[in-house]
C-alpha cells in the first residue's frame, strides 16, 4: 500500500515539476488560475500587492468530481524573506493550499502570484521579476519517506537536468549544504543511515539547491525528537533570511519566536489571520 498522501502524484519526477500549464500568459508572474474576471483581478493585485513575494487573491478549490469546495475564498499575502504559518485542525484543508501555491493542483478559481522584487544582492527589479516556476520548493510531511537513492549526492542531484556543468552543480550543492549545515557528512552516505533531524535538513537541502524565493514546508517537526525539532526551528530562522517561507504546522508553541504572519484554516476551508496564542 502506497504511503503518499498524494497517490497521483510520481514522486520521482517531483523536482522537475511540471509548471507548463502555469506559464500560459506572457509576463504572468506565475498566475495560476484564472476565472472569468482574471484580467480585473491581475490589475487589483498589482496595485495591492506592494513587495510581497506571495499574493493570493479569491482562491478556490473542488477536487475533480466533488460538489462542494474545499477551499472557500482565500487570500493573503506574504511579504518577501519572512515566515507566515498556517494553522488549524485536521482535515481543514492546509495541505490542499499548499498543492495549489506549488502548482501541483490549480485552483477552481481565483489567483495566485509569487513575484520577486528584489535580485540576490538586495537591490530592487523594477518592475516585478515574474518567478519562474521552479522558483518555488515544497518539503513534503515526513519528506524522508521519498527519499529514492543510496547516496546523499544521487539524491540531491535526482532529476536535475544532464546539461547542468559540474561546477554549477557544486556551487549550488555547497551553498545549499552550507544553509543547512550538512557541511560535513559524506555525499556518499545512504540518506537513509542519517537521523531524524539530518533527514529533515537534507530534504530542505534538496530543495535549497535550486535557490527557490518560496519555500512551502508541510509539518516540517512531524515525527521528530525535540532535539531535532529544536535543530529544524533554529535553521528555519536562519533560512527566512534568504527565502521566503509558509509552513503549515501545528507546533504553535515551537514555532511562536520566528513567525511574522499566521493565518487559522478553519474547518469547511475558510483561512483567516489570526495572531498565535502568546507563549511564555
Ligand atoms: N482529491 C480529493 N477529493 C476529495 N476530497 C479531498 C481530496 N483531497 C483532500 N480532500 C479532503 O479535503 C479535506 C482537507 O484535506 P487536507 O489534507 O488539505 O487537510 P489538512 O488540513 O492538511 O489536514 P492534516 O492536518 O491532517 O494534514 C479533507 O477532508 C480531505 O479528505
Amino acid at each position: 500500500m502506497s504511503l503518499s498522501p498524494f497517490p497521483h502524484i510520481d514522486f520521482r519526477t517531483l523536482r522537475n515539476y511540471d509548471f507548463q500549464c502555469l506559464n500560459k500568459i506572457p509576463n504572468s508572474r506565475f498566475d495560476v488560475k484564472f476565472s472569468n474576471k482574471f484580467r480585473q483581478t491581475t490589475r487589483t493585485i498589482t496595485k495591492a500587492q506592494g513587495s510581497s513575494c506571495i499574493e493570493v487573491r479569491g482562491v478556490e478549490y473542488r477536487a475533480p468530481g466533488t460538489h462542494h469546495n474545499l477551499l472557500q475564498n482565500i487570500n493573503f499575502s506574504i511579504p518577501e524573506r519572512s515566515l507566515g504559518l498556517i494553522f488549524g485542525k485536521s482535515g481543514s484543508g492546509k495541505t490542499t493550499l499548499l498543492q495549489l501555491l506549488s502548482g501541483l493542483s490549480k485552483p477552481t478559481s481565483g489567483t495566485i502570484c509569487i513575484q520577486r522584487y528584489r535580485s540576490n544582492d538586495g537591490s530592487p527589479i523594477e518592475p516585478p521579476e515574474s518567478l519562474s516556476p521552479n522558483r518555488v520548493g515544497i518539503v513534503f510531511q515526513f519528506p524522508e519517506r521519498y527519499f529514492v537513492a543510496d547516496t546523499i549526492l544521487e539524491e540531491v542531484t535526482f532529476g536535475w537536468p544532464a546539461n547542468t556543468s559540474r561546477e554549477q552543480l557544486a556551487l549550488k550543492l555547497q551553498n545549499a549544504f552550507n544553509s543547512v549545515g550538512l557541511h560535513n557528512i559524506s555525499m556518499e552516505e545512504s540518506p537513509h543511515n542519517l537521523s531524524g533531524g539530518y533527514k529533515r535538513r537534507l530534504a530542505l537541502a534538496i530543495q535549497l539547491v535550486e535557490t527557490p524565493d518560496l519555500l512551502l514546508l508541510d509539518e516540517p517537526l512531524a515525527g521528530l525528537d525535540w532535539k531535532a525539532r529544536a535543530d529544524v526551528v533554529r535553521l528555519l530562522k536562519h533560512l527566512k533570511k534568504e527565502v521566503t517561507l509558509l509552513v503549515v504546522s501545528h507546533d504553535l508553541k515551537e514555532f511562536s519566536g520566528l513567525v511574522d504572519h499566521s493565518w487559522k484554516m478553519e474547518m469547511g476551508g475558510n483561512l483567516r489571520e489570526e495572531p498565535l496564542p502568546f507563549y511564555k
